[in-house]
């Protein structure tokens, strides 16, 4: 069966050996396996902390959460409630369809509409829509937002955080050269001058206006993420701080970088009655 409904999670599974796992908990992909290019040899691609909570009590600590209305600590008035990275990563989403299931691909999608705890803190009608597309060497997710309101914008910053399994002290991130991004660990704002970015050195770095294709190399990988209306990207990695973050395996953060498209410098102002899309698509090509 290509579309696997278990009591809290689904999973797909491609006819060539590509799957995915999704906690309906935040509608977090807690697993992609994928062929490589160049070898039949499934591998996950994804890396979630063996320390992670998966019973549905705190965000997962990997794979991909989504972010939805605020990125990190709330700056709008009206996101004054929301939690860090607000409630989608929290909230139980519904399996709404499988919208395609051929030999190319396998491709569902899942809501999430307003209930009476997100309503306490987030009073926008809105209603979320995640489509979630397998082929054998692609992963597509793609966040649609439709503003309900019939006379007032709705005003959000949204989020895909993918933890990306690879050796964080050799991959390299390009091209971000000549951006302006936001250093979290230094409270400032620079100008990017190298033309492979590393994270050997404790990084969170928020991207403005990025060029929506970025190469994540290694010695024995290449990945590709491209994006949609997702005009920022954070580049995150903890290093030794990862001690502190008590869901975080010991040595994890020698196990991943997260590169995570988003729309975070600023927010999208939807207008009633309209929908925004966002979109990442990471493809493995070693
Ligand atoms: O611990 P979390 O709430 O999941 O956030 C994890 C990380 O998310 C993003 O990458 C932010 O830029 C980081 O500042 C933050 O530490």
């Amino acid at each position: 069966m290509p579309v696997q409904h278990q009591t809290d999670s689904i999973i797909l599974q491609h006819p060539e050996g590509a799957s995915v796992t999704l906690l309906l908990y935040g509608a977090t992909i807690i697993s992609w396996k994928s062929p490589s290019v160049d070898s039949d040899e499934i591998k996950e691609r994804l890396f979630v902390s063996s320390k992670a909570f998966l019973d549905g009590s705190k965000p997962v600590r990997g794979g991909i959460p989504i972010v939805f209305p605020c990125f990190g600590a709330p700056a709008l008035p009206e996101h004054s409630k929301l939690g860090q990275h607000g409630f989608a990563r929290n909230e139980i989403w519904k399996f709404d369809s499988t919208v395609m299931d051929n030999d190319a691909g396998v491709s569902v999608r899942f809501v999430l509409e307003t209930n009476p705890r997100i309503f306490g803190v987030f009073e926008k009608p809105f209603s979320l829509a995640y489509v979630v597309t397998l082929a054998k060497h692609q992963l597509s997710t793609g966040l649609h937002v439709r503003n309900l309101s019939p006379s007032a914008d709705l005003d959000f910053q949204a989020l895909l955080h993918t933890y990306l399994a690879v050796p964080a002290n050799e991959v390299s991130i390009s091209p971000l050269t000549d951006l302006t991004y936001y250093d979290k660990t230094e409270d400032r704002v620079k100008k990017e001058m190298r033309d492979l970015v590393d994270v050997k050195k404790y990084t969170d770095s928020v991207y403005e206006n990025a060029p929506l294709k970025y190469d994540i190399n290694w010695k024995d990988g290449a990945i590709e993420v491209r994006a949609k209306n997702f005009k920022d990207v954070v580049v995150w990695n903890p290093q030794q701080e990862g001690k502190n973050i008590g869901d975080m395996e010991e040595g994890g953060w020698e196990r991943y970088v997260c590169v995570e498209p988003g729309y975070v410098q600023g927010c999208v102002h939807l207008p009633p009655n309209e929908e925004w899309f966002g979109q990442q698509v990471i493809t493995v090509h070693k």
